[in-house]
């Protein structure tokens, strides 16, 4: 799926920042007249993308018409120090008219650009007089009074908060259509007091045109414009002529909006991913407001924007659905807690915020799991047949004695028969809940039948009197135990402990395994739980249900914690704001929190509940999921709909997944569609083709080729020492230097990247050096703060960096083919390999 993007000619000017950026150059493509600043129809030109296919001065292009920027000449130090291509359309006599018509166009833009920012500012003021007010009238009034204040307050601080983060790059595009006013396209949509559109949300069906028109498929736009913008001053557009009437409908394909994507590709990163919206490309458009039904798969190789489409389509949907989505929320898997702080910006910067992102580690509210299995470990916890294996043990706490037991109640002697325990099984089991609540049932069962016994015995026949005896049986200690142990209730932590720590018990539940596999899972009690543990814990909890006594104790662990926060928060008011005063203590002011409680966002609510279900779910780097955590995901969503992105090229470990029908495991049984992003806008193809070369050689070559948006010079270094820490040092050093000359000093990121085995090492010996241990973050802290990071590929996985050094990639290798291929393309601009060892095959020879 996804349109073939088909684009007319675009020209950029940005006046001030082709210097100090690198942002490379398009080469000059024929030159022509272009439409007034005011929009007018352009005039009839050769197709463009046909124009495309001649080769520009100095510039090669490929085969396909695809204008091949390796080698430009325009990414050199002569495209940083060179004037960006001439904007509007025109000859290279007319440079003067060119610079009349660009500014005439910025101004006119400014003025425009203005008036929305004021709108903002006024909406912004408004909303925070309100908000004032509400708060002004502080805690009186009735229960209800407050909890409405309080909701309006919620409302009021919501907005004011979506109103502050959509301030950056508020509007970004123009459309000019046939017969029809200007539409301007932004982050969000706002009209004027008058109720005069000024900006449409760029996910309005009336913005679709400025993602999906194409030179072939203009509708009626005849012109789009690109507006670049920073802070609230315009400092260029950019505008594409969309006319069709002599078009080749055969003609290649290309980029919408090419200076502003390029600007946006060689920005110097800054550690968070930033949203995409003002340059977001036809087939990732098609993808975006692809239909909220069903399970849509989304794969494309490294770079390909899979990422920045999820977060973009989460918010689409939000926006096109929201009736639907607000009350159920929408969930966001990602594979790492870094990886979840490195787009944490996205959403917000799209007007939403009420997404709840986790990983899988951190699913099932109340387990942190701290540690990862070996692959083969990992590989058999993962198995769908897992679900059997605890299934049986969860029906193996529901045990009949094999023979009639004798307790003593209160000194008499009552009988546990086993059909009566049969029997009271039968009925619990037909109730459908799980085990821990269905055990109620069980309970009652068999109360009933030894009370009768206990009556009978007394010869008591009065019912007030035997609600006593009942209490006395129920007390018993002899029967506590004897029903326990024919229906135990238990935690899920508790049983699956058990079961890893007991062979005897696997081997029982799990007959079907191998004894190898049965090994594979055996470990000693209180060991820290996995994220492949997960999953199963989460399983377990679906067929126990809640415990209410570990519950309790749970709680109650909780409400001490939260009351310590509270007791806290209230001393650091006092002291801050010299309250005390011998009026107000720390423990009053914690009690009035705590009396008005926190009001929970959909969102938080949705966060601490293992038993919320989601109106929709964006997995990301979905290929590293297994079919047990498959089932944790589906169960969080009945409607089934999901957005799944991924590569299954990127897999880690050595069991590569032929089909997304073999990852998917029960998901696949949905309704799924399927989509390819094809083009990589991070990696210089440089980079890409060795990266896919290596991979190619290890016989996992990817099933969807991408072709790189651009190349640049000196994008792939390899350096061999014997002295490998010293030399790692030295190159991090360069690469830093290397980033302060093209960007200006501090900016742009490093990430130094290793096999797991080897990151501590290579840590060290950076912190060894006085001046980098200033670029790193200090242990524990988020690396993504720093402008050097040392990570293993899994931490990796789904960032991106300026540069990165590569160690040892026979090492990085050992972690499977996927996690090298991952380790190449991370980088924006660089790749410098340092060895000692050989490098693995598919590398260019020295
Ligand atoms: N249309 C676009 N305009 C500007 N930048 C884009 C666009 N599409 C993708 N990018 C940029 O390309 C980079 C890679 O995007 P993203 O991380 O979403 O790719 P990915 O396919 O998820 O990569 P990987 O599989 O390697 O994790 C990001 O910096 C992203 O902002």
């Amino acid at each position: 799926m996804g349109g073939t993007p088909l684009t007319g000619r675009s020209t950029y000017i940005e006046p001030n920042t082709a210097r100090r950026r690198n942002i490379p150059r398009r080469a000059p493509a024929p030159r022509r007249r272009g439409p007034s600043a005011a929009g007018a129809r352009p005039a009839r030109r050769r197709p463009p993308n046909l124009a495309r296919k001649v080769p520009a001065r100095g510039r090669p292009v490929a085969d396909n018409g695809w204008p091949c920027r390796r080698h430009d000449p325009c990414t050199g130090a002569e495209g940083r120090e060179g004037a960006r291509v001439p904007g509007p359309a025109t000859t290279p006599e007319d440079g003067a008219n060119v610079a009349t018509t660009t500014q005439a166009a910025v101004a006119e833009e400014q003025a425009y650009v203005d008036k929305v920012y004021d709108r903002l500012d006024a909406l912004r003021a408004a909303y925070g007089a309100r908000l004032a007010e509400v708060r002004l009238e502080g805690p009186s009034g009735s229960p209800q009074n407050r909890s409405e204040r309080d909701a309006f307050a919620a409302h009021y601080a919501d907005t004011v908060a979506r109103l502050d983060q959509v301030e950056n790059r508020l509007v970004f595009g123009r459309l000019d259509s046939r017969g029809e006013e200007p539409r301007y396209v932004g982050r969000i949509g706002l009209s004027d007091a008058e109720h005069n559109q000024l900006l449409v949300d760029w996910r309005a069906p009336s913005a679709q045109p400025f993602y999906q028109a194409t030179a072939a498929h203009p509708g009626d736009v005849v012109r789009r414009r690109h507006l670049m913008t920073r802070a609230r001053t315009v400092v260029g557009v950019e505008d594409e002529l969309l006319d069709h009437e002599h078009l080749d409908e055969a003609v290649a394909s290309g980029l919408t909006g090419e200076g502003a994507l390029f600007a946006a590709m060689s920005a110097a990163r800054e550690g968070r991913m930033h949203d995409i919206v003002a340059t977001i490309q036809a087939e990732q458009d098609a993808v975006i407001r692809s239909p909220l039904d069903g399970v849509l798969v989304v794969q494309g190789g490294p770079g390909t924007g899979k990422t920045a489409v999820a977060l973009h389509r989460a918010a689409y949907l939000l926006y096109a659905h929201r009736e639907r989505l607000e009350r159920s929320g929408v969930l966001l898997v990602g594979p790492s807690r870094v990886f979840l702080r490195y787009v944490e910006q996205v959403l917000p910067s799209l007007g939403e915020t009420d997404v709840v992102s986790t990983t899988m580690a951190d699913l099932l509210p109340g387990t942190t799991a701290t540690a990862e299995d070996a692959e083969d470990v990992a590989a058999v916890k993962g198995r769908a047949a897992m679900a059997q294996v605890l299934a049986r043990a969860v029906r193996g706490l529901q045990r009949v004695p094999e023979r009639v037991q004798e307790l003593d109640v209160e000194g008499s002697t009552l009988h546990l028969q086993p059909e009566q325990v049969r029997a009271a099984m039968a009925r619990a089991r037909r109730s459908g809940h799980p085990h821990n609540q269905a055990r109620d049932t069980f309970v009652l069962a068999m109360l009933d039948h030894l009370v009768r016994e206990y009556a009978g015995e007394k010869g008591i026949e009065d019912a007030a009197e035997r609600a006593y005896l009942t209490e006395d049986v129920r007390g018993a200690r002899d029967v506590r135990v004897a029903l326990n142990l024919c229906w135990m209730p238990t935690t899920p932590h508790g049983l699956l402990e058990r079961l890893y720590a007991r062979p005897d018990l696997l081997a029982r539940y799990a007959p079907g395994m191998s004894a190898a596999d049965r090994a594979l899972l055996h470990r000693p009690k209180g060991s820290p739980w996995t994220v492949a543990d997960v999953p199963l814990l989460d399983e377990l909890a679906e067929l126990l249900g809640h415990h209410e006594q570990a519950e309790a104790r749970r709680a109650d662990a909780e409400a001490k914690i939260q009351a310590a926060e509270e007791l806290r928060f209230a001393q650091e008011a006092i002291a801050s704001q010299g309250l005390g005063m011998g009026l107000v203590t720390a423990e009053m002011l914690a009690e009035r929190f705590a009396a008005t409680g926190p009001r929970l966002t959909t969102a938080e609510r949705a966060a601490a509940d293992r038993t919320w279900t989601y109106g929709h779910i964006v997995v990301d780097e979905a290929q590293e999921l297994s079919p047990m955590a498959w089932r944790a995901l589906l169960r969080r969503c009945p409607a089934r709909s999901m957005t799944v992105v991924g590569d299954l090229a990127q897999r880690s470990g050595h069991r590569p997944a032929a089909s997304w029908e073999q990852v998917l495991g029960r998901a696949a049984g949905e309704h799924v569609r399927e989509a390819v992003l094809t083009i990589s806008y991070r990696t210089p193809a440089t980079v890409m083709d060795t990266a896919t070369a290596v991979l190619a050689a290890q016989g996992a070559a990817p099933a969807y080729p991408v072709r790189a948006a651009r190349d640049l010079p000196d994008a792939l270094a390899v350096t061999r020492a014997a002295d490998l820490r010293g030399r790692v040092v030295d190159v991090v050093r360069a690469e830093l230097e290397r980033l302060d000359g093209s960007d200006g000093v501090g900016a742009g990121r490093v990430a130094v990247l290793t096999g797991a085995g080897r990151r501590a090492e290579v840590r060290a010996a950076l912190a060894g050096d006085e001046e980098l241990r200033r670029d790193l973050a200090p242990a524990g802290a988020d690396p993504l703060d720093a402008r050097v990071a040392v990570l293993d590929t899994l931490e990796a996985k789904g960032l991106e960096f300026d540069t990165v050094v590569l160690v040892e990639p026979a090492e990085v290798l050992a972690g499977g083919p996927g996690d090298l291929y991952v380790a190449m393309t991370r980088p924006t601009r660089r790749l410098h390999v340092v060895h000692r060892e050989d490098l693995p095959a598919g590398f260019p020879a020295a």
